[in-house]
């Protein structure tokens, strides 16, 4: 592990009523620690997830639209609000390291495309562009994420089916297992959420809390659908009276 902490910076008068400090999350957090190789961001859509992990990278010095310390892009809004406010405790501080965000791997793809020099080694051999929207999730998870450093990944399900979910869990797992690695991860995914000892952080009403796996919607709406899915469709796609 690296990262043991982050904490808001103190904001001398009244908090300001401007994004991101008018996301409750956001707004009362003072302090969030970590103590696992693993740990998840869940919440509802808007909760703010994106919001504290892309401040996160800023303050790694990773590019804000996803990449490393080395990637230098033009890409609109690639700035943090967030960032500037953010402290970070490192025990030790990560050397490396990668944010992954699936909302900007398009542009990130073709910052790619005109600096590699390397045939693509990184990314599974050929241009991220190239593959489908899931196997080049995958090829750069599998190939550009290596080694002791610190990985910030947003929402890294977005194109991956149900069994490259599970390969991305693989990656995971390897690359944790010695100690290595530490990952951040925004997810909705029932699947990743399952990775076991991972620490699951909530936003939920105002506050990020830890919770257990079974704990979460995620998995109980997910379990619920799948062993009662014709009442529960019944319900949802019932006519008003
Ligand atoms: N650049 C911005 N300017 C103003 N408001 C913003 C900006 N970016 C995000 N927001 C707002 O901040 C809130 C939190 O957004 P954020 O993207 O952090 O949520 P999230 O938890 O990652 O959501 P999702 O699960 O949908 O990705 C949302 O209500 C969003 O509309």
């Amino acid at each position: 592990m690296f990262l043991r902490s982050i904490r808001l910076k103190p904001i001398s008068g009244s908090m300001p009523n401007y994004y991101p400090f008018t996301i409750p999350a956001i707004r009362n957090l003072k302090e969030l620690s970590f103590h696992s190789d693993v740990t998840f961001f869940c919440g509802e859509n808007g909760s703010g997830k994106s919001t504290l992990l892309e401040a996160i990278a800023f303050q790694c010095g990773f590019h804000t639209a996803g990449g490393s310390r080395h990637n230098r892009y033009e890409v609109h809004a690639s700035n943090s609000d967030l960032g500037e406010h953010l402290q970070l405790s490192w025990l030790p501080r990560a050397q490396d390291g990668f944010f992954f965000r699936a909302e900007s791997f398009y542009q990130f793809a073709s910052h790619i495309d005109e600096t590699d020099e390397d045939e693509y080694k990184s990314y599974g051999g050929k241009s991220l562009h190239q593959q489908s929207h899931g196997e080049s999730f995958l090829s750069l998870f599998a190939n550009r994420l290596n080694g002791k450093a610190i990985y910030l990944l947003d929402e890294p399900e977005a194109a991956l089916s149900p069994q490259r979910q599970l390969a991305l869990l693989r990656v995971i797992y390897d690359l944790t297992k010695e100690g290595g690695a530490q990952f951040i991860i925004a997810t909705h995914s029932p699947i990743l959420l399952g990775y076991p000892g991972a620490s699951i952080r909530l936003f939920e009403e105002g506050e990020i809390v830890e919770t257990e796996y079974e704990n979460t919607e995620h998995y109980s709406l997910t379990k619920y659908f799948l062993q009662n899915r014709e009442r529960l469709l019944a319900e949802l796609f019932k006519e008003e009276e």
